[in-house]
């Protein structure tokens, strides 16, 4: 098993550019089944769950390379749209597959997703979607089979705004016939994104941003080439790393408009920001103040994926920050493994008191999840004396080698070896 070993307290310092974002490219990837023929999707990042996604895609007969950055799919070979139990529990973009294979195949079979321990991550609104388009859904245990012999748009509520069901239905009802609307939809940059993919392949859709996205069937889509957005949670980690270890930090290719609640909490937290189209500098060199109140709640407001890194940053503030979870239900298990590090925190269902302490010090500590994965390595970054992060599985599922990103900006860490004295 791989781990970090991070020796601490070493401002960072330097230049970034972001990779693209995971969140992005894994539902485009799945989008991509919905052309037949060669599809090229740039900027794509190298990541655990990229690579679950491509073999996905191979096991449903797609040729797929990554290189460079670049994903070259040829999706004209699909031939089943039944995907193996072992892939599906890998990750939970898995379920991503199951609007385009319906409305590719007029038919599929899934299996309950896998993914990070956060919470229970239902699915029931992506299937009560595809139920409204007309499919019928059997559950079977684990095994989830959808047919539609055809697929009409139809207007479909959400009871909660899900990333996920939200692009699950809109994947599904570019071929349906008709207009499917989709009332209380999830505003993610990442949803705009799919918006345009699928539009440059010449869906008709309308809305994504806001609230009501609006789809117009069409008979087919067309391949084409299409390059993903910046990854806003990795820059915000890189921001929020900056700022733990009183660094200066510049970040290119970023979209700041898609991080406008972050850098709202970090200007509270005194750190300094400035915005240059797609650069973000970011510098910090007294102690941070402490926030009262951040909740975390749908886009535009504050990200439950930036949560645990904002937290490290307040474990160092001057005073008592309050940081309430109300995405996932079990999106705080990264607490214990602070207070390892001398963290003063108190958790009270799913709100956290954090009361500033001067340092943290370095500790042997357990990734549980990807976004608590990567707030350990600032802890560990801002922190006096080694720390050494285990499981970090989880972080290689959205940091495209996290170590390599992190040393070119002076920090001290290394995969499984000694740190370099540098
Ligand atoms: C690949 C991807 O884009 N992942 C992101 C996506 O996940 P994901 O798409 O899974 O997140 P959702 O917005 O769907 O989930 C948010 C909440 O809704 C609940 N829910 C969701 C679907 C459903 O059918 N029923 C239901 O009850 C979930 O249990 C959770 O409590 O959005 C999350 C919230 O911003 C982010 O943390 C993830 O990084
Ligand atoms: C929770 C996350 O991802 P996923 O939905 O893929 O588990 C994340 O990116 O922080």
């Amino acid at each position: 098993m791989d781990k970090l070993v991070i020796e601490g307290g070493k401002p960072l310092s330097g230049t970034i550019v972001i990779q693209g974002a995971k969140n992005a490219a894994l539902p485009i990837l799945a989008a991509s089944l919905l052309a037949e023929g060669t599809i090229t999707v740039d900027h794509v990042p190298d990541l655990l769950d990229i690579d679950v996604m491509l073999n996905i895609l191979r096991e449903l007969g797609c040729r797929a390379e990554h290189a460079g950055g670049t994903v070259v799919l040829d999706t004209e070979t699909a031939h089943t749209s039944h995907v193996p139990e072992s892939l599906m529990r890998q990750m939970r973009s898995s379920i991503f597959l199951m609007g385009p294979l319906l409305a590719r195949f007029g038919e599929t079979q899934v299996y309950q997703p896998g993914g990070c321990a956060i919470g229970e991550r239902k699915i029931d609104l992506h299937l009560e979607g595809l139920k409204a388009l007309g499919a019928e859904i059997e559950e079977f245990g684990n095994r989830i089979i959808c047919r539609a012999d055809k697929l009409t748009g139809a207007d479909i509520h959400l009871s909660f705004p899900s990333v996920g069901a939200t692009e699950n239905i809109m994947m599904a009802a570019v071929l349906a016939e008709g207009r499917t609307t989709i009332s209380n939809a999830a505003r993610e940059p990442e949803i705009q994104d799919l918006q345009r993919f699928l539009n440059t392949m010449g869906a008709k859709i309308m809305g994504a941003g806001t609230d009501t996205i609006t789809i117009d069937g069409v008979q087919s889509l067309t391949p084409c080439r299409y390059k993903v957005i910046p990854d806003r949670i990795v820059a915000g980690t890189i921001m929020v790393a900056a700022a733990a270890t009183r660094g200066q930090v510049t970040l290119q290719n970023t979209q700041p408009a898609h991080l406008s609640s972050l850098i709202h909490v970090l200007r509270r937290a005194g750190v300094q920001i400035i915005v240059d189209g797609d650069i973000i500098k970011v510098g910090s060199s007294a102690r941070p103040r402490a926030v009262e109140r951040i909740v975390t709640s749908p886009y535009p407001a504050f990200p439950t994926d930036l949560q645990s890194q904002v937290m490290v940053l307040l474990t160092l503030a001057d005073g008592l920050s309050v940081l309430k979870e109300t995405i996932f239900e079990g999106r705080l298990k990264h607490v214990d493994e602070l207070t390892r590090m001398g963290a003063d925190i108190r958790v009270d269902l799913n709100a956290a008191f954090i009361r500033g302490v001067p340092r943290l010090y370095g500790a042997t500590v357990e990734a549980t999840d990807l976004r608590a994965g990567a707030a350990l390595v600032i802890a560990g970054l801002a922190a006096q004396g080694k720390t050494v992060v285990e499981q970090i599985h989880h972080i290689d599922r959205g940091y495209d080698k996290i170590e390599t990103m992190l040393s070119r900006l002076g920090a001290r860490i290394m995969r499984n070896s000694p740190v370099p004295n540098n």
